[in-house]
């Protein structure tokens, strides 16, 4: 894994918009894995803000996001496709059918899992999954526990974790306790994974998934087997990481190497 520290969530959000917006670049057929929650937000103003400058459009891009919760109709303000929408999808050129969120409303979630699985591999695999990560280790709605291979498919949230997306919904609301997540193996299929991090609320998470043995019970640690790893953290997410000095000198190191290879 790639470990850079940036100084704040702002730098965390450039330096992940840089590379998505990289990555369109050099393919303009890119193929995203999308992901929700706060920390994304800030990298898709940046996406929203270069499409604007004309630095890059998503006419030929295909998005496809982690996870839904099943119970909510996509038109609900909490639904992630309407996240999604708001967010980003409603800002910038893309193509409304190349934006794909798992149908937390299907008839029969367990056929829409599949058919998940299936569209993914129809648009080619996903070339750079982007991450966000739970307090207790979970990516996408992988919690503690969940088959390193899994695929997508329905999960159980944690009590932490409706508890931590609370804040979403209004007190005495129905909030959705079951969700559709790509699996972690869906994820480690990614060609490229992207995991922003920012917060002292992170740390924790960040150590396990980092320092901490490649295990179910932190979910996040499967990115130690991705080939192609990328982790973005701010001062605070970074702050219980042990070998912290060792992956600031790599960085360092990169850039000189990139810089005498004339590539940054
Ligand atoms: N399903 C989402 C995850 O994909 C996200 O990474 C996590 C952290 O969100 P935040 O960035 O708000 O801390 O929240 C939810 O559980």
């Amino acid at each position: 894994m790639q470990i850079v520290i940036q100084p704040d969530a702002q730098a965390v959000a450039r330096y992940g918009a840089a590379a998505i917006i990289r990555q369109i670049r050099q393919h303009p057929a890119s193929v995203l894995g999308l992901a929700t929650g706060a920390t994304p937000i800030l990298l898709y103003q940046q996406l929203i803000t270069a499409y604007q400058h004309g630095e890059v459009s998503f006419q030929a891009v295909k998005t496809f996001n982690l996870d839904e919760y099943i119970g909510l109709a996509a038109t609900h303000p909490q639904s992630y496709r309407y996240f999604m929408q708001h967010h980003l999808f409603n800002h910038i050129d893309i193509q409304p059918e190349n934006t794909a969120v798992p149908e937390g409303d299907a008839a029969d979630p367990l056929l829409a899992c599949e058919q998940y699985e299936q569209k993914i591999m129809a648009a080619g695999g996903i070339d750079i999954q982007l991450l966000g990560i739970g307090r207790n280790g979970h990516i996408g709605f992988n919690e503690p526990s969940s088959g390193l291979r899994s695929r997508t498919r329905i999960k159980t949230l944690t009590q932490q974790t409706i508890a931590d997306n609370a804040r979403f919904f209004a007190p005495g609301e129905y909030q959705p306790h079951l969700s559709i997540t790509m699996g972690i193996g869906t994820i480690l299929d990614a060609r490229k994974v992207l995991l922003l991090a920012t917060g002292k609320a992170k740390a924790k998470a960040l150590k396990a998934m980092v320092e901490g043995p490649l295990s179910a019970s932190c979910p996040a640690s499967a990115l130690q087997l991705h080939q192609q790893a990328t982790v973005v953290l701010d001062e605070e997410a970074a702050s219980d990481l042990e070998q912290l000095a060792f992956y600031r000198h790599i960085e360092q190191e990169n850039a000189a190497l990139l810089r005498r290879l004339n590539r940054d």
